[in-house]
């Protein structure tokens, strides 16, 4: 018979690989500032607090709820197959998914791994989400996720990086995070409280030799699920969250393409409600990018120049797409809205900016608006870059919804856009939209080229004919 939490402090360890092996994260969450007011008022953290003392609590809590909880001679084998040699540490595999369910069992818990979204076109988004039996048998949200955050070893906690922790905690209603880089941890705490919600971290610690960072994880959950609170951190109101994004540091990938400031557009977004008090809604200034030629719409002309991102349509791997409109009128565009936070957003960035240069080539031509929506411009502000287009009725759900003319109406507008010199390079059903003149058009450029060879073309037309003469 042996002392689980004794167990734990001797075996609970994870491999300490090279920096060559695997290497470290670059993958990012998809968290929009446009989402800050979404934000209950509790969940908001609004200021950052280092605690050098965070772990340790986790570790202290665990040892008070474990108590000596004993293991079996049976049980102790069991787990000692799981943390034998060592923990896989690696989130993304089910290492220690099954080391933690496994102590969980042992406290006559279950652990239940409810979704499970992997790294997606190289951007990280939330590893694991996870459920736990509670005492009285219904299911507990379990607020932990492992998610990956661009941060290299070495490098400080930039407040960049903690606005955006202290984000996702808040917009999922969780208190414990643990962010992963390589052979480091961070872990951050949402403290919740109604005159100031703040963020607590760690300073990175290391798995070398160390139990710590598993014993903390396995705190963090039973803190949660048995109601034992972690001993708090002290409230330090120096580390102002809400305007670490102002001033004249606009972060690694600011200006990124411009290399300067451009004359500001006048032009400014939000997704507050438009019943939100003024005082509660965020609006970022916009510039336009600095070849951004075309004009915005004559219904954002008349003075007020101020974008409401009213709906949320949809996202894609270029970012997130809104319907929107400008103060005062009724007509609905679409913004495809990118977060340019850290420098894994400049893939992102890059995309958008691309997709803006083929919008620009197309309207530059005659007619422009038999392929793709019109485009109002491309701009750029505090931590998005955005692009904005005409609103379509929907888009296809497979090229059986088409009929001979429209199928014929198609593969002319791809023919023409190869003549104008691109290809798509995506054209799938959901990249095809109905204009709300019931029209097809091609959305979505982010992976169009310049094109020379219609291999796209042959292609597209056995799509549309299954290879059936024309
Ligand atoms: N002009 C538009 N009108 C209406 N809906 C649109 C428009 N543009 C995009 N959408 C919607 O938003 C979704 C995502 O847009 P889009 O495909 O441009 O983004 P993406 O990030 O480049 O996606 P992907 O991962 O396919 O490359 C589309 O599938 C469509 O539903």
């Amino acid at each position: 018979m042996s002392n689980l939490h004794n167990f734990l402090v001797e075996h609970a360890m994870f491999p300490f690989p090279q920096p060559t092996e695997g290497g470290p994260s670059t993958g990012t969450t998809d968290i929009s500032l446009f989402e800050v007011p979404k934000l209950d008022r509790e969940w908001k953290a609004k200021y950052a607090v280092r605690d050098n003392m965070l772990v340790q609590k986790l570790c202290n809590t665990l040892q008070n709820i474990l108590g000596d909880t004993i293991l079996s001679a049976d049980a102790e084998n069991q787990l000692l197959s799981r943390f034998s040699p060592r923990i896989d540490r690696i989130l993304l595999s089910t290492g220690v998914l099954k080391a933690l369910g496994d102590c969980l069992w042992e406290c006559d818990m279950k652990l239940v791994v409810k979704t499970e979204q992997v790294a997606d076109r190289g951007s990280s988004r939330i590893d694991y989400n996870l459920k736990v039996d509670d005492e009285d048998g219904g299911l507990v949200e379990l607020p932990w996720n492992g998610i990956k955050l661009t941060w290299t070893c070495g490098q400080s906690l930039v407040p960049r990086m903690l606005t955006k922790a202290a984000l996702y905690l808040g917009l999922r209603q969780m208190e414990w995070l643990f962010i992963t880089c390589h052979n480091y941890w961070i872990v951050c705490h949402l403290v919740k409280n109604d005159h100031h919600p703040f963020l607590a971290y760690s300073p990175m610690i290391s798995i070398n030799g160390s139990s710590a960072p598993f014993r903390a994880l396995l705190g963090a959950i039973l803190s949660v699920t048995k109601k034992v609170p972690v001993e708090p951190t002290k409230f330090d109101p120096n580390m102002d969250l809400d305007t670490i994004d102002e001033g004249e540091d606009q972060g690694p990938c600011s200006h990124h393409h411009t290399g300067q400031r451009k004359a500001e557009s006048g032009l400014m977004v939000t997704s507050s409600s438009q019943n939100s008090p003024e005082s509660s809604q965020v609006w970022i200034h916009l510039y336009p990018f600095l070849n951004n030629m075309l004009a915005l719409p004559q219904c954002a002309k008349s003075g007020n120049r101020r974008l409401w991102l009213t709906h949320f349509v949809g996202s894609g791997s270029t970012g997130n797409v809104w319907q929107c409109h400008f103060d005062g009128s009724i007509d609905f565009f679409i913004a495809k809205v990118v977060d340019v936070l850290c420098l894994a957003d400049t893939d992102k960035q890059q995309r958008l900016h691309d997709e803006f240069n083929i919008y620009l080539t197309l309207e530059s031509r005659q007619p422009h608006d038999c392929i793709a929506p019109h485009c109002y411009g491309a701009f750029e502000g505090n931590g998005v870059a955005i692009l904005i287009l005409d609103l379509c009725d929907g888009i296809l759900n497979g090229w059986g919804e088409l009929n001979d003319s429209e199928r014929l109406q198609l593969y002319k507008m791809v023919w023409d856009l190869h003549r104008i010199g691109i290809s798509h390079g995506d054209l799938e059903p959901r990249n095809i939209a109905r204009t709300r003149e019931h029209r097809l058009c091609l959305i979505d450029f982010s992976e169009s080229k310049g094109s020379k060879i219609c291999s796209e073309l042959q292609t597209f037309q056995k799509f549309l004919w299954k290879q059936q003469p024309l």
